[in-house]
């Protein structure tokens, strides 16, 4: 009997160490995969984009999780900076003077940058249809605007990457990547969307298409591999299309004649400002038609009407004739449309202003012929804090935005809710400065990165279960082959 209390004991302690043991060796295994993969202080990279547009000048700064470079959707927009005054290319009178402009968001970088990543943070700066006209005009002017803001630049104290006049056709494919890129839809393989930008002086469209676009139009074909899967883009950029410059074109249409006065119906009725011909004429988008007048300037009128105005913002366009299966306007190759789209920048600032960013086509041009007859003096009362310049060019801006998408790229009312009007995605604003900078540091790979067959949470839980099982088999081979319990049934 004594023995048999003793044998019983000895059972029970066993018992007792191996499941204390057990237990400790299941939660120290639990702790050490949980602390083994437990993110680390999060720590940044960043990079610099200066978008040197048209109209104005603005500074980028993009961050990243530092060990995460390849990773989609990781690089996101921290900060942006509106540089005081007109683009670069307005400073062809005093060239040097453009990078002087460039100084105050510079050093505003400078504080936003964690001083150990300077030296490190690349640089970047593109400039676009603005400085392209001024190429155009001007070669050795655009030259010493580039010269002076690199002088700027190059003495900041980030690593310096170059400053150029990108490609209509970057413009057009990098905006059509960031908005991919944002919107998360590039690793995923999965359907894109595709991008509409109106800028000041140059307007882009990019989506994908078929291969055949390479074969019809070979200079509208852009061809991407990113994660693993090929995209065959469609990119067209109208330069003399962006708002300023469209607006110019439709003022030449009306001022041929040469009169002193010109009734505009797209401006609103009691609007009345005495314009000089050279400030429509100066640009080489419209050089070529100045009337032989003798007066240096005429009376620009309202007259508020947008249905009249979308007629003459029609006559900017040339739908004359095409040498390729279909074209968009001006002899261009356009494939069919392939929705959705995102549009932004100016084609967001003004329908978001106009309250058109949803609805229907019909509704819009509606809204749109109710705001162009409402009378100047009314708009300015209701607008007191909106600059004066954007207020008066509303009507016009959102009747060429409603020609340019339906007469110019073909929307019809059945596509045009494929058509987003987008300020940012997740944060970032949407434009080709994002693009621009992941292709240029290598961020998109072109194939699918590996990844763990497992998440984390999964291979932890999957380690808790095995152990688990472990613990139970040996307490089960514990249990049955213990050679006391045998002995102890035998004397039974
Ligand atoms: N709140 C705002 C801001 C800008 N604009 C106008 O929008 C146009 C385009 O702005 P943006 O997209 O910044 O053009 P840029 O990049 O400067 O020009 P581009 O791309 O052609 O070089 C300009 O006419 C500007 O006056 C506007 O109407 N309302
Ligand atoms: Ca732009």
């Amino acid at each position: 009997m004594s023995c048999q209390t003793k044998g019983k004991n000895a059972w029970y302690k066993a018992v007792i160490i191996i499941t204390v043991l057990g237990i400790t060796a299941i939660v120290a295994l639990v702790t050490t995969a949980v602390l083994q993969n437990k993110p680390l202080l999060q720590k940044y990279k960043y990079g610099i984009v200066l978008d040197a547009g048209s109209s104005h000048t603005a500074v980028y700064i993009y961050e990243w999780p530092a060990e995460k470079d390849n990773d989609t959707g990781r690089v996101q927009q921290t900060h942006s900076c509106k540089v005081q005054g007109a683009g670069i290319s307005s400073y062809s009178v005093f060239p040097g003077q453009a990078g002087a402009s460039l100084k105050s968001c510079m050093k505003e970088a400078e504080s936003l940058i964690p001083l150990s990543r300077h030296l490190e943070t690349p640089l970047y700066l593109g400039a676009t249809a603005g400085m392209r006209l001024l190429r155009m005009e001007n070669q050795s002017l655009s030259d010493q605007v580039l010269w002076s803001v690199e002088e700027v630049l190059q003495s900041s104290p980030f690593s310096y990457q170059g400053a150029r006049i990108i490609t209509g056709q970057e413009e057009g494919a990098f905006g059509w990547v960031t908005v991919n890129y944002l919107s998360d839809r590039l690793k995923q393989g999965s359907g894109t969307t595709g991008a509409l930008d109106l800028g000041g002086a140059s307007t882009q469209i990019s989506f994908v298409a078929n291969q055949d676009v390479a074969e019809e139009s070979a200079e509208n074909a852009v061809t991407f591999r990113l994660y693993g899967n090929d995209y065959f883009l469609y990119t067209h950029s109208f330069l003399c299309y962006g708002k300023d410059q469209a607006l110019k074109l439709a003022l030449a249409q009306q001022t041929q004649s040469g009169d002193s006065s010109v009734l505009d119906p797209c401006f609103h009725p009691g609007y009345s400002v005495d314009r000089s011909y050279f400030s429509v004429y100066s640009s080489p988008c419209v050089m070529a038609g100045k009337p032989l007048v003798s007066r240096d300037s005429f009376t620009h009128v309202g007259a508020g009407n947008a249905s009249l105005c979308q007629e003459v913002v029609r006559r900017i366009f040339n739908f004359s004739s095409c040498s390729f299966s279909r074209c968009s306007f001006n002899r261009v190759y356009q494939p069919p449309l392939q929705g959705p789209f995102g549009a932004f920048s100016a084609f967001y600032f003004v329908m978001n202003f106009l309250n058109l960013t949803s609805g229907s086509l019909e509704s819009s041009r509606e809204k749109l012929e109710r705001y162009c007859s409402r009378p100047w003096t009314q708009i300015k009362q209701q607008h007191p804090d909106v600059k004066e310049k954007y207020l008066a060019e509303y009507c016009f801006s959102g009747s060429y935005i409603l020609s340019l998408l339906t007469d110019g790229y073909n929307f019809t009312s059945d596509t045009w809710t494929d058509i987003t009007f987008i300020k940012k995605i997740s944060g970032s604003d949407a434009g080709w400065t994002l693009g621009y900078m992941l292709n240029l540091t290598n961020m998109i790979p072109a194939e699918a990165p590996d990844t763990p067959p497992l998440p984390h949470a999964g291979y932890v839980t999957l380690l808790f279960f095995i152990s688990l099982l472990l613990f139970f088999l040996l307490f089960l081979c514990f249990r049955f082959l213990w050679p006391h319990r045998n002995s102890q049934t035998q004397m039974i």
